[in-house]
């Protein structure tokens, strides 16, 4: 099963008195089809922290003295994890439950669509990666020799000195919307930044001029809607697609993807388990977080009308279904991976002749900030409309919309964070030089 549908059930666990846990755990086998006749079996990985080896032990112990089985991967970034998980529920079928089928499954795929590109084969991608310090930097550097034929990647903040994601990662440089520590930019080059358990990815690029481009999650999902959006038109197919953004989407992309690519975008709470099984309800469900978490998912009508496609056309029509097929295969389809999102848009990249330049050109973002609040009692705040309007405490939205009114193409909202104890303050508007009451001085 995929994880984030445990998560929730795992919340509704821990919120159960004992003598409901029987009954709880009978209502989510029920929903998630689990057969409670089969035997158990466990599916454990671990990132480079200190602390993850004792853990991982510790859950080996406890599913031994209960009789259960289990698979130690040892380490794995969480999406090779979720990948597995994903393998082993399908009985192979999505793919080879081990990381060196991880790697062959991503790298035919991405060494395919590549080859499309350099037809000559005497040209290869190359891209500078910041992998914060963490297990993305251990597997970037196994994989790489199976895809060197079409990208060559230099890895940075591979953890021998620094610590996890500090100063580094796609965290750090989405909210503080500038490079690494670490890295080496030349003006024009592609880098990206991994976070520490390489769920997530964003890109970035310094222009001649000095200033800094960050490419995020919501330029990430644009990029790849528009080109899914030309294979079909090219295929003749009018599977339905549908994009998945949170509140923290920044305005112009969602404008973008509705008024120009005429894509139809859809906002959830945040969380990517909220975007994930929104996606799922399409025939192509593209999700991502502006923080540069997601994924593509392919329903299984969608997979086998390409498949026979690819079969059945010709020509150019018959290259655009198998570049489908290839694309299918290079999506982690069981959770966000930044190393599966890294090959799709490099190869992209490749395909449309697009610079980091042009991709960025697609639109302008809008100026946004957001904050962390520290709050006595976040719960206070309650929320509705994806998160984007606040119900409790009274007066508050009222605050924030007679702000809003006074700017431009402005947005503001404030939600309390599920995962630190604060509160987050979003805001955007179509410049960032602040309106003065009295005459600017
Ligand atoms: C604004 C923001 O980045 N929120 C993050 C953060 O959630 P919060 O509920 O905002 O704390 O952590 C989540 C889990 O990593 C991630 O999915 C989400 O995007």
């Amino acid at each position: 099963m995929l994880a984030p549908s445990w998560e929730e059930h795992a919340t509704c666990l821990a919120n159960a008195e004992e003598q409901d846990v029987q009954r709880v755990l009978l209502d989510i086998s029920e929903k998630a089809a689990v057969d409670l006749q089969q035997d158990a079996f466990v599916v454990i990985g671990r990132d480079t922290r200190p602390s993850s080896e004792k853990l991982s032990q510790s859950v080996i112990d406890g599913i031994t003295v209960s009789g259960g089985q289990f698979h130690d991967y040892g380490l794995l970034t969480t999406p090779q994890l979720h990948y597995m998980v994903y393998c082993r529920n399908t009985q192979g079928q999505y793919g080879q439950a081990t990381t060196e089928g991880y790697y062959q499954k991503l790298s035919k795929a991405f060494v395919e669509l590549t080859k499309q590109a350099f037809c000559s084969g005497d040209k290869c991608l190359s891209l500078k990666v910041d992998c914060a310090n963490g297990i993305g930097a251990l597997k970037l550097r196994e994989m790489k020799n199976y895809f060197s034929e079409g990208l060559s990647i230099q890895l940075f903040n591979v953890g021998t000195t620094g610590k996890l994601n500090h100063l580094c990662g796609a965290d750090f440089v989405k909210s503080h919307q500038k490079p690494p520590q670490g890295i080496e930019m030349e003006p024009n080059e592609r880098c990206c930044s991994f976070d520490g358990d390489a769920d997530r990815i964003v890109y970035y690029y310094y222009d001649a001029d000095g200033h800094f481009h960050l490419i995020d999650g919501d330029k990430i999902a644009t990029l790849i809607s528009s080109f899914l959006k030309e294979l079909l038109l090219e295929i003749g197919e009018s599977l339905n697609i549908g994009v998945v953004q949170t509140a923290y989407a920044n305005g112009s992309s969602t404008r973008y993807l509705e008024e120009v690519m005429k894509v139809p975008v859809y906002c959830t709470k945040t969380g990517v388990k909220h975007l994930h099984h929104k996606a799922q309800e399409f025939d192509i469900g593209i999700y991502f977080e502006a923080n540069g978490h997601g994924t593509v998912l392919f329903s299984k009508t969608a997979e086998m009308k390409i498949k026979q496609l690819s079969e059945e056309l010709e020509d150019k029509k018959r290259k655009a279904a198998k570049m489908l097929e290839n694309i299918i295969d290079l999506f982690n389809q069981a959770a966000g991976d930044a190393i599966s999102d890294m090959l799709v848009i490099e190869a992209i990249l490749a395909l449309k002749g697009l610079t980091v330049q042009q991709w960025d050109a697609l639109y302008t973002d809008l100026p946004n900030r957001q904050l962390k609040v520290k709050v006595a009692d976040r719960q206070v705040i309650s929320t509705t409309d994806a998160e984007r309007k606040a119900v409790t405490p009274p007066g508050l939205q009222e605050a924030i919309d007679n702000l809003v009114k006074k700017y431009k193409l402005s947005r503001a909202f404030v939600r309390p964070s599920g995962t630190e104890d604060i509160v987050r303050v979003y805001a955007e508007a179509d410049s960032q030089v602040r309106k003065c009451r009295q005459p600017c001085t």
